[in-house]
């Protein structure tokens, strides 16, 4: 099992932020996570990746069972990808140290990088296209080519559970498509990571990614397969309005219902 999150709540100064949230992951499937602003995904990740503890409940994650083992151990087949950690990289240094860092999952390089290191770094940015970037600055790339270094950085450590917390947010649409291109891959790979993919957007759904989590108000609002959970009344419901849901490319494409129109 990836993921089991039991009867999971979280409380702070009285406030549920949590509540009695089961999820349950299995190898080789893929799930994206889907809430509102303040829904909880956030605090829900920082669980699973042992940053909070939660106040009631039982969560292990690769067969780790938390308050039993080494977090700083399973901590390294976990990697996370977020736009705090992009704020957090040296602007200086350049793409290909950036991702050689991810060995270690240091925020710069301290230890030199073996031949190995060196070859996975650059195998990892021929995989995803990015060969032209390697001795760029990171501060001088754009958001889309951060992201993209920013995952083959995660990738340096052969996570087992990879966390892409929303990549897409600011990419203009060909480097959101470039972007999800690269995610595809990633999940096709025999014997890459599962991925857990936060998001706002329905459509960010690729086709790749098997099972959908709608998280409201800090509770599981629905969970499964995305045919039973990305439907025009699953979706209406979640947002509180009515939506139409379309598909196309494999993916689900949602737009507002026309009585939900603002004119
Ligand atoms: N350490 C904390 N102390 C108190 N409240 C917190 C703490 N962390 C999060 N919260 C609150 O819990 C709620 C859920 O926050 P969280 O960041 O998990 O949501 P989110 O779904 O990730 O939101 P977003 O999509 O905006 O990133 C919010 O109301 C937030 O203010």
């Amino acid at each position: 099992m990836i993921i089991d999150v039991k009867n999971v709540s979280w409380q702070r100064d009285e406030t549920t932020i949590l509540d009695q949230i089961n999820w349950q992951v299995s190898e080789g499937e893929h799930w994206c996570l889907v809430g509102l602003n303040g829904s909880g995904k956030t605090s829900l990740l920082k669980i699973i990746s042992g940053y909070t503890w939660p106040t009631k409940g039982e969560v292990s994650v690769l067969d780790n069972l938390y308050g039993t083992v080494d977090l700083r151990e399973v901590r390294k087949s976990i990697g996370w990808v977020s736009t705090s950690l992009m704020s957090q990289l040296h602007e200086h240094e350049t793409a290909f140290r950036v991702i050689l860092s991810g060995r270690e999952a240091t925020i710069g390089l301290y230890t030199a990088p073996t031949v190995e290191d060196k070859q996975q770094a650059q195998e990892l940015l021929e995989m995803f296209r990015c060969v032209h970037l390697k001795n760029r600055p990171y501060g001088a790339l754009s958001q889309g080519e951060r992201q993209k270094v920013l995952i083959a950085r995660a990738l340096m450590a052969k996570p087992r559970l990879l966390i892409l917390d929303e990549p897409c947010t600011g990419l203009d649409l060909l480097s959101r498509e470039q972007l999800l291109a690269m995610i595809e891959q990633i999940a096709k790979q025999p014997g890459g990571p599962a991925l857990v993919y936060v998001t706002h957007h329905i459509e960010e759904i690729l086709p790749c990614f098997t099972h959908t989590l709608l998280l409201k108000d800090g509770k599981v609002y629905q969970a499964g397969e995305n045919d039973q959970v990305l439907t025009t009344d699953e979706l209406s419901r979640f947002f509180g309005v009515s939506v139409n849901i379309h598909r196309s490319q494999g993916r689900s494409w949602i737009s507002l219902g026309e009585e939900a129109i603002v004119r």
